[in-house]
């Protein structure tokens, strides 16, 4: 893989003072997916905008295709496709001469083949010709990314490109964006939704108060910031662990049917098998036993949460 984009120490102050970046760099590879999270107002839509070029930076430099933002932006905006979060569309254009006039505003040649192919890809091709307002919510979603797509980038940037959707709609967008990445466009979108970064992304990268804590592959952040948690189900009725098992970590349930038993997957040795052997030992008959990988919801709280209490010390 290549690097496509490159961020390197930036930031970005409003005139108002708010410091929406400070020092994100980060590398972007060719044909990834990569989802930024954060909460409300961590700067993601402020990254967006600067490698767009429709916010200016305070600092730093943006390399796309390793053209400069700045000084060579015709040449990087046009690699780009940028999906706004808000469905703007020309309410009695037609789906396809909407994605046409996208193409013109680029100062790109009429392409009406490559029109008909994303169309296609996007399942619109058999509503080309229909007003845009009477599509229904998906459908204008959709039409947002063939413009996005109309000039050809090898970029494309979703800005919470579900949000507000039902589940079945989602799954609709996942799919799309699936077959995008088939045919090779490398995509960043930021979202709210951890199930979205879990189910689409190759990498995530994690912005709190305009600062990139960090970006990892998604399987990588699971592993090294998500524990398990095991629930031994007991046979009988349990008032107190007993002491011999006192400094294990246990916790018992209020009703006294189950103990739980957090452990670092990171760990050689998670102790479990010893653990067993000691509650035998103990007298304690197991019913069953199951485990429980945190999920990304639970990382991304606890990363955002050190922060805070950093913050607070
Ligand atoms: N045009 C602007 N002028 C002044 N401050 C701004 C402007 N745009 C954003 N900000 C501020 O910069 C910070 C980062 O905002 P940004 O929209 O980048 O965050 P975000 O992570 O995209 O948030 P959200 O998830 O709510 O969209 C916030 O404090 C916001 O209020």
């Amino acid at each position: 893989m290549s690097t496509i984009i490159e961020i390197d120490n930036l930031s970005k102050a409003y005139d108002s003072g708010t410091k929406a970046l400070s020092g994100v760099s980060m590398n972007i590879e060719e044909g990834e997916i990569i989802a930024l999270l954060g909460p409300n107002g961590a700067g993601k839509t402020t990254l967006i905008s600067i490698i767009c070029g429709l916010v200016v930076p305070t600092g730093g430099t943006v390399r796309v295709g390793g053209h400069d933002i700045r000084t060579d932006w015709r040449a990087a905006r046009r690699m780009i496709g940028l999906v706004p979060q808000e469905i703007a569309l020309e309410p009695f254009e037609k789906v396809i001469n909407s994605v046409r006039f996208t193409r013109g505003l680029y100062g790109e040649k009429p392409d009406d083949g490559y029109i008909e192919q994303v169309l296609r890809s996007l399942a619109l091709w058999e509503k080309r010709d229909a007003a845009t307002r009477e599509l229904s919510g998906g459908m204008k979603r959709r039409v947002l990314i063939a413009k996005a797509l109309a000039h050809r980038p090898k970029v494309l940037f979703l800005d919470e490109p579900t949000a507000g959707v039902d589940v079945a709609l989602r799954r609709e967008m996942w799919q799309v964006v699936e077959q995008l990445r088939r045919d090779g466009v490398t995509i960043i979108l930021t979202t709210h939704y951890l199930e979205e970064a879990e189910e689409m992304a190759d990498r995530i990268g994690v912005i709190n108060k305009g600062q990139l804590l960090l970006v990892k592959p998604k399987d990588e952040l699971m592993g090294e910031f998500g524990g398990k948690t095991l629930t031994i189900e007991l046979d009988s009725t349990l008032t107190e662990i007993p002491a011999g098992l006192a400094d294990r970590g246990l916790v018992l349930a209020t009703d006294g049917r189950s103990l739980r038993y957090d452990y670092d997957t990171r760990a050689e040795r998670t102790g479990i098998a010893r653990l067993l052997g000691d509650l035998s030992a103990n007298g304690i008959t197991v019913r069953d036993v199951s485990t429980r990988q945190s999920s990304l919801e639970e990382v991304f709280m606890s990363l955002v949460d050190d922060r805070k209490s950093e913050d607070a010390a």
